[in-house]
């Protein structure tokens, strides 16, 4: 039976479960908050288990948000399965789902300053996305290999993060991130220029560790450059 969006439908975001998605997105906006990458409203998480996605709701502050604040989306349809009425969706949808399509459980859209910092260290590359590339860092072997692909880099891999243009409304960035994640296809992450990060994996553990170990590289990253070593 397909369920009413109108309805409440509580039963898809009220559980007792830790690990339920609607309570994981609270918790771990609530730790993301403490680090910095979710302040001020910007920022988020968003869980695919099974056929549904669940979605924060926009403008919001994140740290602050209840399971019952959640969406809920079937991925199939694209249509919503509970829609809390007094909010809207995030804005980082349509980037989160980008994420889904490419075989992710789990997709965090951080504001953090050190990814912030490296999207203006790099240079733009006119016609094509610049790319963030850094080598011989212990940390590098926390990151996939890339999609399909079993293990994690090894600490002689180079590690790349394609840089895309930052837009005025958030999900003009779709675009742009899609073509980021074809050209490449083994990355896991995207910066946005002046804006933050799109961080994913397979499960909600592995997009985690991997936000986690991009976002020390990126803080010690932005230390070399302050004291003149190369990124490679
Ligand atoms: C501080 S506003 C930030 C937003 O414009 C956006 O970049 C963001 O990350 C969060 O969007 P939201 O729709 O609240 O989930
Ligand atoms: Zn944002």
């Amino acid at each position: 039976m397909v369920a009413d969006a109108s309805k409440d439908n509580e039963a898809l975001v009220m559980s007792s479960d830790p690990d339920h998605p609607a309570n994981l997105i609270c918790e771990l906006c609530r730790n993301f908050y403490r680090l910095g990458w979710v302040t001020g409203t910007g920022g988020g998480t968003s869980i695919k288990h099974n056929d549904h996605i669940y979605i924060a709701p926009s403008g919001v502050q994140k740290e602050l948000m209840k399971p019952a604040d959640m969406f809920v989306m079937d991925f199939p349809t694209r249509s919503y399965l509970r829609k809390p009425p007094v909010h809207k969706p995030s804005q980082c949808t349509p980037l989160f789902l980008a994420a889904f399509d490419r075989g992710a459980g789990c997709c965090i859209h951080t504001h953090s300053q050190w990814a912030v910092l490296i999207t203006l260290l790099v240079e733009r590359d006119f016609g094509k996305e610049a790319c963030f590339e850094i080598q011989h860092l212990e940390q590098i072997k926390g990151i996939g290999k890339g999609r399909g692909k079993v293990g994690n880099l090894g600490y002689f891999d180079k590690l790349r993060i394609p840089i895309i243009e930052n837009t005025a409304q958030e999900e003009d960035l779709t675009e742009s991130l899609e073509k980021a994640m074809e050209r490449y296809p083994d990355t896991y992450a995207v910066l946005v220029r002046r804006h933050g990060i799109y961080v994913w994996g397979d499960s909600v553990h592995k997009a985690k560790a991997q936000c986690e170990s991009l976002d020390y590289i990126f803080q010690l990253a932005v230390e070399m450059k302050k004291l003149d070593l190369p990124w490679l």
